[in-house]
């Protein structure tokens, strides 16, 4: 059985989805997100699941795919930025090598624009995500063995952490 070499959390607009990437390169491993997971087992993109199953009906696809990801990919995991309201995938993650990137409001906003695309963010953005990072903040360091400061640096500078953590 495989085990992720490292599980990637935090706020949308953290940078899991990039960061991995990169990570994932500079390991030579394969990268995987279990938004991209539940996308392709659904068919469509993820606002357009929530406007048609609801909110609901995400958090539970999202739970199989976290539960599946974590048993079988040995590569970079990032989860979705949600992923660890569930008790259930926080408990998962017991055991797991999991990498908190931390981000504040203020380059979190200048990342993701507040743009289409993130349908939990559809009415009132700025002040959405500000409510969401507060909620989720003590999850996010429940779940982490690491936390990695991502304000103000590239993508490259974080991964390079990252890689440098995971040594043994
Ligand atoms: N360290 C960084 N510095 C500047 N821009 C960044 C950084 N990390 C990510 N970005 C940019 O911010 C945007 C959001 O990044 P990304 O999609 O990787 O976040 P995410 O954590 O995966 O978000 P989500 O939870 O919505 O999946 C992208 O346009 C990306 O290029
Ligand atoms: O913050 C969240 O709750 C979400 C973040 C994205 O990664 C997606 O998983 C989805 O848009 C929900
Ligand atoms: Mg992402």
């Amino acid at each position: 059985m495989n085990r992720p070499v490292c599980v990637l959390v935090g706020a949308p607009g953290s940078g899991k989805s990039t960061i991995g990437q990169a990570l994932a390169a500079a390991l030579g491993v394969e990268f995987r997100d279990t938004d991209l997971d539940i996308e392709q087992l659904a068919g469509k993109p993820i606002p357009e699941i929530f406007v048609d199953e609801g909110e609901d009906h995400f958090r539970t696809l999202e739970r199989a795919a976290v539960a599946a990801a974590l048993a079988s990919h040995g590569g970079v995991l990032a989860l979705g930025g949600g992923a660890i309201l569930a008790e259930e995938n926080r408990a998962a993650l017991i055991g797991h090598t999991v990498v908190h990137l931390s981000v504040e409001l203020p380059d979190a906003v200048k990342r993701i624009g507040l743009g289409a695309g993130r349908p939990l963010l559809a009415i009132n953005p700025r002040a959405t995500l500000k409510h969401l990072m507060d909620q989720r903040r003590p999850l996010y360091a429940e779940v982490a063995t690491a936390t990695v400061v991502t304000d103000g640096r590239t993508p490259e500078e974080i991964a390079a952490e990252i890689a440098a953590l995971l040594k043994p």
